[in-house]
């Protein structure tokens, strides 16, 4: 537009002033920063006789879209506040409409409520959602707050009634997307039927001021179009044809005008005008011609009548200046407009499906804009904020990038990430999903309950804790134990250790690791029933107890749901605290609840720091971020398609040494979230990259790199793994603080790929399973003192073997070496194996299993999982027994060197850990898998020397 440049005509000589004296009022379907800030708007007002302003999103999508007017706001309200690029949009856009509205205020006051208005659109995504839209107007009608706005609310079957709600609360309200008289008939009612609510309550209908955006060139576009096509095909009608070219758009705006004049004059109407209400004129949208053989101003000229307005776009509005001839042309031959009309029908031009397919398109095409305007504004948005932000770069094959792309595609045009935030449960299976859904807004409740968590912090460090040992298992420890190793001790509070198993060694272990008399406990159960933490915390307060007396409790906290178990027993044993969990979160998704949090607040770890950088992870993945620019969804999309479509369904995990702990927390959200109804991701954790050769087709990688870590290795490894066509996704941590977002964003990731796989990401049915095979054993313990017996299929030296019948069978042999060599012999290509080992976990056991699993690996060329139990029970466990049916398992049972009482209890941490490795075993049986176990009696570490040198010879 050369609206800054070019000084209008004066006077009557000017063109766009003359219209006022035939009672139509020019606007501008344009709206900037610059125009207003430097004094354009102002001038055009001045000069032009200009009367009011028209935004919509394409226009807002050229305006913010490009350019660097804005950057100082953006950068303005980027140092401040943590924010997703919706709300960045909004707060600038409010501000231009804000400002416009001030340029045009005079103009309001002058016409006295008649003109001087400018447009705001609701979100173009609410245009089928009444409620929505309503609430929208509302919301915008406040944060705007000027008596010369309009909000515009596009004129569907749903935004209809929406009108009448909001004409009803005395908003102004430019009702657009107009292009058929039916539509524009339904608008219409529905202005007088809200002012008439309004009536009927007594309150004043006057002030409030309302348009009817009919949309004119594009109907000529399509019925042009439609013209052309039968004129080319030699239509025999083609000379009638041809004479309704450039014709139909104004016969029909015509038309329409009749239909307003008629009504005005209605005994109803009067009434109301009687009362003070304004009538609800047409404006005339879409006016810039398109069809260079045309008149530019054709739509101008064409449609000039009293009481209507032209939002005129900006060459538009330089050209009628320029050579606009003004008449009186609205009412003039109406006769030949409804010949028009009617001729257009008799050819078959099938105007009413023309309207309907511009408001389906209007509607999309509106859509489209925002998406691309909200993509520009996080696009600046991530640029502006740089290294506060992780990033992600994908290496993809073609086919799977196309794939992810055409994926990322569908997700934008079905609006599925706002359909996600919104908590629609048919993202994924339709049960209860939305119910599982408080994680997405988990971050901020803990910053609102900031106060407290600090304070408890203080509290903490004031009180010289030396260690703090939280006892709990999978969802409840993995976030605490990324915590622990990833910032290990801060100064001045006590160091953090986290205690997950059953095995006598290792409670031994970690009892020896802190000083008892200087201990903070903290036991960890969202359910408050997890066998385990019970256990746990009865051992440790029994043995606290001793050194510390009655004032035991004082050393212990919880944190659990409400309600649960344990929280009554801590209330009985008088703990310190309890911490809340939300019952609307499940385990694996807790880490940004007081299940992270807490242990988090008492270990040091700045909160605020800690979880502003969480923020910034919800903010980049917000239902406004369009899915290509959204990391949440582009990683859940890639592990969704890489899986679904090209069998690539073992996400491989890489991290930078200082984060590796991430590993073992993203293993349990992507296999307990994904792996059912036999399908899932397979995370493969900590497995040593090798060269490509020794993988198969069935990996995606996913290398979670810390940019300040000399990352040489991963990095050369990785980059022949790209070379090779091998899938990679890397995302670039710029410290460690930044695991936090990192948390958000691989949940959210979850939830994505769980919708593509068409699960429920939220249940954990064969988890549960395995807890009841335990329980079973456990309380048949209780009840005989001793475990079922049970009978190994074959012997050999220390060595003893045991299966269901199905895999008995399948293992015939009667040495370690021929059974093993049948078990190994039994994995494909495409299948993983699981060495589940219920051993303590300590450095040497660590070794022996990476040893074992990678000499599968580089011979079997397959996946392989690492896994101690009971641990895994509660994270992978789910996967390998309800996800695809590709894993060979090797279970790793020992004698006991030594046992540890449970008080209160007849059984043993031992008797409980040989019955979880029972239950996890008959489980897997019962699902069907491929499983061994091998128990090693007398001594551990020579039988596991023995094992190991087995397995080897076996591949
Ligand atoms: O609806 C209003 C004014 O109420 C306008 O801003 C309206 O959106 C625009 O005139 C049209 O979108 C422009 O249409 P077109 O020139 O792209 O066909
Ligand atoms: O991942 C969750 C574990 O199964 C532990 O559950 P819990 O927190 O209810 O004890």
């Amino acid at each position: 537009m050369n609206v800054v440049q070019k000084t209008g005509v004066q006077g009557a000589a000017n063109p766009l002033k003359a219209l006022e004296q035939f009672g139509q009022s020019p606007w501008l379907d344009f709206i900037q920063r610059s125009y207003t800030e430097n004094g354009s708007l102002k001038k055009l007002v001045d000069e032009d006789g200009l009367k009011g302003v028209t935004s919509n999103p394409a226009i807002f999508q050229k305006a913010m879209g490009q350019g660097t007017d804005y950057d100082p706001q953006y950068k303005d309200i980027l140092a401040h506040r943590i924010v997703d690029a919706g709300t960045l949009y909004e707060t600038m856009a409010i501000d231009d409409i804000k400002a416009a509205t001030k340029v045009l205020f005079p103009v309001y006051e002058a016409t006295k409520g008649l003109d001087g208005y400018v447009s705001l659109e609701v979100s173009p995504y609410l245009a089928r959602d009444t409620h929505g839209t309503v609430e929208e107007a509302r919301r915008l009608w406040k944060a705007v707050d000027a008596k010369n706005l309009m909000i515009k609310i596009p004129g569907t079957d749903e935004g209809a009634p929406a009108v009448r709600t909001v004409i009803s609360e005395g908003l102004s309200i430019n009702v657009t997307l107009l292009f058929s008289i039916d539509a524009y008939k339904k608008v219409l009612e529905a202005y007088i039927a809200g002012l008439e609510d309004r009536h009927a309550k007594g309150l004043p209908v006057s002030g409030i001021a309302s348009v009817a955006s009919f949309f004119v060139s594009r109907i000529d576009g399509k019925i042009d179009k439609k013209i052309d096509d039968r004129v080319a095909a030699g239509d025999k009608d083609a000379a009638a044809l041809k004479a309704l070219r450039g014709k139909v758009a104004i016969a029909n705006a015509k038309v329409a005008y009749q239909h307003w004049l008629e009504v005005t004059k209605s005994a109803r109407w009067q009434k109301l005008a009687a009362a003070g209400a304004q009538t609800q004129r047409l404006l005339w949208a879409s006016t810039g011609t398109k069809d260079k053989t045309f008149s530019d101003v054709l739509y101008v000229e064409e449609l000039i009548g009293p009481d209507t307005v032209n939002t005129i776009p900006p060459a538009t509005f330089d050209a009628f200046r320029d050579h606009g001839k003004v008449r009186a042309s609205l009412t003039e031959d109406v006769e030949g407009a409804r010949h028009v009309m009617a001729e257009a029908k008799r050819l078959g031009l099938d105007l009413d499906g023309v309207t309907t397919t511009l408001v389906n398109e209007g509607v999309s095409s509106f859509a489209d804009a925002f998406d691309d305007l909200l993509g520009s504004v996080a696009t600046k948005q991530n640029a502006l904020l740089g290294h506060a932000l992780t990033t992600t770069t994908l290496n993809l094959p073609a086919d799977i990038d196309a794939a992810v792309k055409a994926s990322l595609d569908t997700w934008r045009k079905d609006g599925t990430v706002r359909r996600l935030w919104a908590r629609d449960a048919t993202v994924w299976t339709g049960k209860d999903e939305s119910k599982w859904l408080k994680w997405l807004d988990i971050v901020e409740d803990r910053l609102a309950d900031l106060p407290a968590l600090e304070a408890f912090q203080a509290e903490v460090k004031q009180k010289g804790f030396k260690d703090i040992l939280l006892l709990g298992m999978g969802g409840s420890s993995l976030g605490p134990e990324v915590l622990a190793e990833t910032f290990g001790k801060h100064d001045g509070f006590p160091h953090l250790y986290v205690l997950d198993s059953t095995d006598p060694q290792q409670i031994k272990a970690f009892e020896k690791k802190v000083d008892l008399a200087h201990t903070l406990f903290i036991v960890s159960s969202k359910s408050g029933g997890t066998l385990e933490p019970n256990i746990l915390k009865a051992y440790f307060f029994d043995a606290a107890k001793k050194v510390l007396g009655d004032k035991v409790g004082s050393h212990f906290v919880a944190v659990t749901d409400p309600g649960s178990h344990m929280e009554e027993v801590a209330k009985k044993d008088g703990f310190w605290k309890i911490f809340y969990g939300d019952k609307q979160i499940g385990g694996r998704y807790s880490v940004l609840s007081n299940f992270g949090i807490v242990p988090a607040a008492a270990s040091g770890v700045p909160l605020k720091l800690f979880l502003d950088s969480a923020l910034r992870g919800v903010k980049a993945s917000a239902a406004s971020v369009p899915p290509a620019l959204n990391p949440g969804v582009v990683l859940g999309t890639v592990l969704g398609v890489a899986a679904t479509q090209f069998g690539r369904d073992k996400v491989t995990f890489v991290t930078s040494h200082p984060i590796s702990d991430m590993g073992a927390w993203m293993e349990q959200l992507l296999a307990e979230s994904t792996g059912k109804i036999g399908r899932g991701l397979i995370p493969i954790d900590d497995e040593t990259l090798g060269a490509p050769a020794l993988y198969g087709k069935d990996r995606v990688f996913a290398y979670l790199r810390l940019d300040t870590d000399a990352c040489s290795e991963e990095d050369e490894a990785v980059k022949a793994l790209v070379a090779a066509g091998e899938p990679v996704v890397t995302i670039h941590l710029q410290d460690k603080r930044q695991i936090a977002q990192e948390f958000f964003h691989w949940e959210f990731a979850t939830a994505v790929a769980g919708s593509i796989l068409g699960i429920d990401a939220f249940d954990q049915p064969d988890v549960e399973a395995s807890k009841i095979e335990t329980k079973k054993l456990t309380t048949a313990y209780n009840e005989t003192g001793k475990l079922p017996p049970e009978t190994p299929f074959a012997t050999d030296g220390a060595f003893s073997f045991f299966a269901d019948a199905t895999n008995a069978a399948a293992l015939k042999g009667d040495s370690l070496a021929a059974i093993l060599k049948a078990h190994f012999g039994r994995v494909k290509a495409g299948d993983y194996v699981g060495l589940l080992a219920y051993i303590e976990r300590d450095n040497a056991h660590r070794a022996w299993i990476q040893r074992t699993r990678l000499a599968i690996r580089d011979a079997l060329k397959v996946a392989t999982a690492a896994e101690f139990g009971p641990r895994f029970l509660h994270s992978t466990g789910q996967a390998y027994k309800g996800g695809p049916n590709s894993g060979v398992f090797l279970q790793i049972t020992a004698d006991d060197a030594a046992d540890l009482p449970v008080p209160g209890e007849k059984f043993t941490f031992g008797v409980v850990k040989a019955a979880q490795a029972r239950g996890d075993f008959d489980v897997l049986a019962e699902r069907g898998r491929r499983a061994l176990r091998v128990h090693i009696s007398g001594d551990l570490k020579s039988g596991l020397q023995a094992l190991g040198q087995a397995i080897t010879a076996a591949l």
